[in-house]
């Protein structure tokens, strides 16, 4: 069994923006109070540097909730942890397997059937054909969406969309989870089924890393408090 552990030495995070070339938009975004820090600018790129110096030793067990204001970089942590945004300095190692749940919809393909996205987004998760085909009937009693399953996912509504996603990427286990906002899905029927499932997956993870703007669900939730202040880590208490 993988002990989990993510280990972040100086990790930075910087992003070329192209085809800004315009002086006063350039002061504007200068003299932002919120927001990770413009770094350099050339005619038309401007490079923002999201993140910057981030030094975290997570552990077995912690539950990190990062707070910051707006474009403070707790969502571009996350994607970096989740292995969407390499660092582009220092060095970041993630132990464990990891569930991210942070734009969960993202790469449904809309075309396909509910059943076909369950293979599709079952395999990019790293699961076998095998294990999919396991978890197939819960995944689909889970979402509720009957005969739909069979219908291309175009032709459904958003929340439709979003119960099949939520009830695909839910399904397993994570050794580490990664959250922007406490997820919310769904009518209400749906909600309270759902909030069941993420306290569970909450419950069983190893770690839990929150993006929240509510602090009464990071006192609830967290042992560990990560502030974020223009991409750079500016507090971190344990409890
Ligand atoms: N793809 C991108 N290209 C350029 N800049 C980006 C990109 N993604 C994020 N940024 C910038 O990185 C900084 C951090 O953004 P991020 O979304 O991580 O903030 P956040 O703390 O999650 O904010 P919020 O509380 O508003 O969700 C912001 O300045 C944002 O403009």
């Amino acid at each position: 069994m993988t002990v989990a552990h993510i280990i972040l030495d100086q990790c930075g995070l910087s992003l070329p923006v192209y085809g800004v070339g315009n002086q006063s938009f350039k002061q504007l975004a200068l003299s932002a109070v919120t927001g990770g820090k413009i770094a350099s600018t050339s005619r038309h790129i401007m490079v923002v540097e999201a993140l910057r110096g981030v030094s975290l030793d997570i552990q077995p067990g912690d539950r990190v909730g990062l707070i910051g204001h707006n474009g403070s970089g707790k969502t571009t942590l996350l994607r970096m942890l989740a292995g969407i945004y390499p660092p582009t300095a220092g060095s970041l190692s993630v132990e464990g397997n990891v569930t991210s749940l942070i734009d969960v919809t993202l790469g449904m393909d809309f075309e396909s059937t509910g059943y076909e996205n369950i293979y599709i987004r079952g395999l990019i998760l790293g699961l076998k054909k095998s294990q999919i085909a396991q978890l197939m009937p819960e995944i689909v009693e889970f979402s509720g969406l009957g005969e739909y399953m069979h219908m291309p996912v175009r032709t459904y509504s958003s929340g439709m969309v979003l119960r099949l996603a939520f009830s695909i990427v839910t399904s397993v286990q994570p050794d580490i989870l990664l959250m922007d906002e406490w997820l919310s899905v769904g009518d209400a029927e749906f909600v309270s089924r759902a909030e069941a499932r993420l306290k569970r997956l909450v419950d069983n993870a190893s770690i839990l890393v929150l993006a929240s703007h509510s602090p009464k669900i990071v006192a609830d939730l967290c042992n560990v408090r990560v502030t974020l202040e223009h991409g750079s880590v500016v507090g971190v208490e344990r409890s």
